[in-house]
């Protein structure tokens, strides 16, 4: 597992605590410092991603640009997320995660839910099968070191193909769907054992036969079911990116190509679209790239703004957003109602749920985004929209990322506060690292060596960052309120940020400490009556959205 950073840059050595600072226009006072929360696989940056100047992780802020600059998607796209839908248009986009489509068993749920919603002209986006990425990334580790001659026995290998092979079988669907492509990946892994080598862009064409498999066989389903449908693999249809391997970007080229594709195919010959998430084509190199961990969301929103369609749905295993990583506290529950704003800083700061990219192009289309569970139809889910009603809102969700190295940085030239945090980035990026993306400690070794020309530099490992996402308008009341847990369960605090989109605060403690401190947290926000707002929130089945819309769930 990578190592995060949490990163405190003190110009002035008399500055005790880093109380926030923004990257691009540091207006830190004189007893003020700076500090930056970094994230090995999230980024957790102030000011980072609103013009810090700095490479930002999966170069997100390169690809926005462009899209803001060019403004949206062009025809056939609709204007709006409640725009008028002809019976000629397609009306949704559904995306099914991997948990959702793990089993043949599932498959046929899932093929069930979509039809379930004959009002509806959906594009379906699939991930890969159950674990089959990681099994993948395993596989090529392995292939690394195991010999050519080994590889047929590799384990993981074997796994995939009786996965795929065997839901084909109890699906009574023909083999050939993906023979080939197992043929093909079985050469690929023989080819890495030979070079023993795995580069990015092999990872990425490696962990591709996830997505191209589950889709090929839920297409040969739907239309064996009697319904039409159209695998589409998402790097011929337009998904143009970066060509950052495992962690690509979107670029705006893509919206205006998948538009036409998809719309132009539903035109001449209507059959439900089956597109592989997570996957794009790098613009310079024509290979195929990734959108980073569990990124078919992101595919999905994708496909949303370059249609113009009326809503996104993202079909998980919980029953929408929780108010904290399940895993962490058993209590945890569905959150009715997000803006994207929060939504985004959630994912940001490490809640599993949603890819940190994804509510960018949901939110500049303005298109509805509902989490909902294909375990359980019946749930509302979480409806994720660009305002909704925050006055009875103190705090939504508590997110956790553990395993953070915090770096105290205290310069020891006079350099000026300006001049020292502009070097201070300016290391970062002649390093080539996203300072929300210090992936391992070899990484870190090298900024270290470069930040202590110029100043004291300390290592401090092990750290978590708590965020606390929420209506900072009460920021006052949190405050009080997770100080008070904090105080009595003994955590010491040991640094402390406010988002500058004012959803957010963080808190930085040690990881022995976290997981209790969430639970702590969560017992006191969410279970002992201090928001009773929420549960009434619960009990409404729905809300204004800014636009005049009611939305039901
Ligand atoms: N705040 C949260 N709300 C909901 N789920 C969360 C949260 N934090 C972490 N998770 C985890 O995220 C998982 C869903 O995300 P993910 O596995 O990526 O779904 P999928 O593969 O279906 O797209 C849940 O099973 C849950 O364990
Ligand atoms: N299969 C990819 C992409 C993805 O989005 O998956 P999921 O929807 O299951 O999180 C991954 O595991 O990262």
């Amino acid at each position: 597992m990578a190592a995060a950073a949490a990163l405190r840059c003190n110009p002035r050595p008399s500055a005790a605590v880093a109380l926030r600072g923004a990257a691009a226009a540091p207006q830190v006072g004189n007893e003020a410092a700076f500090e930056l929360l970094v994230g090995a696989t999230e980024p957790c940056l102030r000011g980072r991603r609103r013009g810090a100047g700095i490479r930002c992780q999966r170069s997100a802020a390169a690809s926005a640009v462009v899209v803001e600059k060019k403004g949206r998607a062009v025809e056939p796209a609709r204007e709006g997320a409640n725009a008028g839908h002809t019976e000629s248009e397609l009306t949704v986009v559904m995306k099914f995660g991997g948990s959702s489509v793990a089993s043949a068993e599932r498959m046929r749920e899932v093929a069930d839910l979509i039809l379930s919603f004959p009002e509806e002209r959906p594009v379906i986006v699939l991930s890969a099968m159950g674990k089959t990425t990681n099994k993948l990334l395993m596989a090529g580790e392995k292939a690394v070191g195991c010999g050519a001659t080994n590889v047929s026995e590799l384990d993981e290998l074997t796994f995939i193909k009786e996965l795929h092979f065997g839901t084909i079988d109890q699906l009574g669907l023909d083999r050939s769907i993906v023979s080939g492509l197992s043929d093909e990946l079985e050469q690929l892994l023989k080819g890495i054992a030979m070079m023993k080598e795995l580069t990015l862009r092999t990872r990425d064409y490696l962990v591709s036969f996830g997505e191209c498999m589950s889709t090929r066989i839920f297409a040969a389903l739907l239309n064996k079911l009697g319904v039409k449908a159209r695998q589409y693999d998402a790097f011929e249809i337009g998904f143009i990116t970066t060509d950052d391997f495992t962690n690509a970007d979107i670029l705006e080229a893509t919206y205006p190509a998948i538009a036409k594709r998809l719309h132009g195919d539903w035109v001449t010959g209507p059959a439900i679209p089956i597109v592989t998430g997570f996957l794009g084509k790098g613009w310079k190199t024509g290979a195929i790239t990734t959108l980073g961990r569990g990124g078919s969301d992101l595919t999905a929103t994708t496909i949303g703004k370059a249609l113009g369609l009326r809503e996104i749905q993202v079909w998980k295993d919980v029953d929408g957003v929780l108010t904290c990583d399940p895993n962490i506290h058993p209590n945890a529950k569905p959150v009715p109602y997000l803006t994207f704003d929060e939504a985004a800083e959630l994912a940001y700061f490490g809640a599993q749920v949603l890819h940190p990219q994804s509510m960018r192009p949901a939110r500049e289309g303005d298109i509805p985004v509902r989490v909902k569970n294909s375990y359980n139809r019946r749930a509302p889910g979480t409806l994720i929209t660009k305002a909704r009603d925050m006055s009875k809102t103190v705090l939504t969700s508590i997110v956790l990322k553990s395993n953070i190295t915090m770096l105290d940085i205290v310069s020891t030239r006079m350099l000026g506060q300006y001049g020292f945090l502009a070097k201070v980035f300016s290391i970062f990026e002649d390093l080539g690292i996203s300072v929300d993306c210090v992936a391992t400690s070899e990484e870190l070794d090298h900024v270290i060596e470069e930040l202590e020309k110029i100043a004291v530099v300390h290592l401090l490992q092990h750290r978590s960052i708590i965020s606390l996402i929420g209506n900072v308008q009460r920021s006052s009341l949190i405050l009080e309120k997770a100080f008070n847990v904090l105080r009595t369960n003994g955590v010491n605090v040991q640094m402390i940020s406010q988002g500058a989109s004012k959803v957010n605060i963080s808190l930085v403690v040690h990881d022995s400490e976290a997981k209790q401190c969430v639970q702590a947290l969560h017992s006191a926000f969410f279970e002992s009556g201090f928001l009773p707002e929420v549960n009434d929130i619960l009990q409404d089945d729905s809300v204004a959205h800014s636009n005049g819309t009611v939305y039901r769930h």
